[in-house]
């Protein structure tokens, strides 16, 4: 047995970090802050840190293959050129909704991205329920609409054999799985695979490792718990000294570390007292298993 270590590497003090992806090339972490409207670059060499503000609440970010990056920012698709701070819209997506926003996102082996909506929370959690959608940007700038009646619109990866998608709805407590068409970007026959305990509190962003296991990270639950999508048994929970864990990828050499990001927004001021890294960004090694590198935005 590996023996696994929890650093915080960055005390950046988000107010919600999300979507932390590897951006291998550079080796650098990428990851949001989503009411802070901030794209965050952070090199593990260097140990730079550079930072993007932009206009609207930005959830999700994403490698692309054109060079720069894609985001959801609002709810709008946007390409980010990072080399001039410059944002174009790719499209908008929930019109009739002025108080949606996008939330999770994450590009799919065909490279298309998937990102779904939410109605803007009052607090952590608390907002009009049913407000969100599923969609995907197609590589020739098409949405596409998967569903409605979302909650909160949160993690997904696919399986390494690409024929499932695995899907969070936060409120439904629940790891979802649908059949996946990669050549047409089609899902179908949703299922559960994975329940949560009461003490492993709400499902967000997650991630799947070389072995076809899920890592999802538990807001309010302060750890990240392997599922097996097949048994829908936990296999392994690694706690952080954190409540709000809000979303984790693989990176670093060979994609053997972990990075998770955090969020203080919702804790009292006793709380942040007791976890005063709350909203930094932590990094697990030893975890004794790989990930995968994330797949760029083919458009
Ligand atoms: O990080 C996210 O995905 C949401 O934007 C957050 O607001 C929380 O996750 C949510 O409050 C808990 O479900
Ligand atoms: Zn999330």
């Amino acid at each position: 047995m590996s023996s696994i270590k929890i650093e915080c590497v960055l005390p950046e003090n988000c107010r919600c970090g999300e979507s932390p992806v590897w951006e291998e090339v550079s080796s650098s972490l990428l990851f949001v802050d989503i009411p802070a409207r901030k794209v965050c670059r952070w090199n593990t060499l260097t140990k730079q840190l550079q930072r993007v503000t932009v206009d609207a609440p930005v959830s999700s970010v994403a490698l692309r293959q054109s060079g720069g990056y894609v985001a959801t920012i609002g709810t709008k698709f946007c390409a980010l050129n990072w080399e001039d701070r410059s944002i174009v819209a790719l499209a908008t997506v929930d019109k009739d909704k002025k108080n949606n926003r996008f939330n999770d996102g994450k590009v799919d082996p065909a490279g298309r991205y998937f990102a779904g909506t939410m109605a803007e929370e009052t607090a952590p959690a608390v907002l009009e329920r049913h407000q969100g959608s599923l969609y995907s940007l197609f590589p020739d700038h098409q949405v596409k609409k998967y569903f409605d009646q979302v909650d909160i619109s949160n993690g997904l990866d696919w399986s390494l054999d690409h024929k499932i998608f695995y899907y969070i709805d936060s409120l439904s407590y629940s790891v979802d799985a649908f059949d996946y068409d990669l050549q047409t970007g089609q899902i179908s026959n949703r299922r559960s695979v994975y329940k949560l305990e009461k003490e492993e509190q709400i499902p967000d962003g997650m991630c799947i490792d070389v072995e076809g296991k899920l890592w999802v990270a538990c807001y309010n639950g302060g750890r990240v718990i392997r599922l097996d999508p097949e048994t829908g048994k936990t296999l392994q929970t690694v706690k952080l000294p954190v409540d709000k864990t809000t979303s984790c990828c693989f990176g670093g050499k060979d994609y053997s570390e972990m990075y998770v990001t955090s969020a203080r927004d919702g804790l009292d001021s006793e709380s942040l007292l007791r976890q005063p890294k709350a909203g930094g960004i932590f990094k697990i090694t030893g975890l004794g298993v790989k990930g995968i590198a994330p797949y760029p935005y083919a458009g």
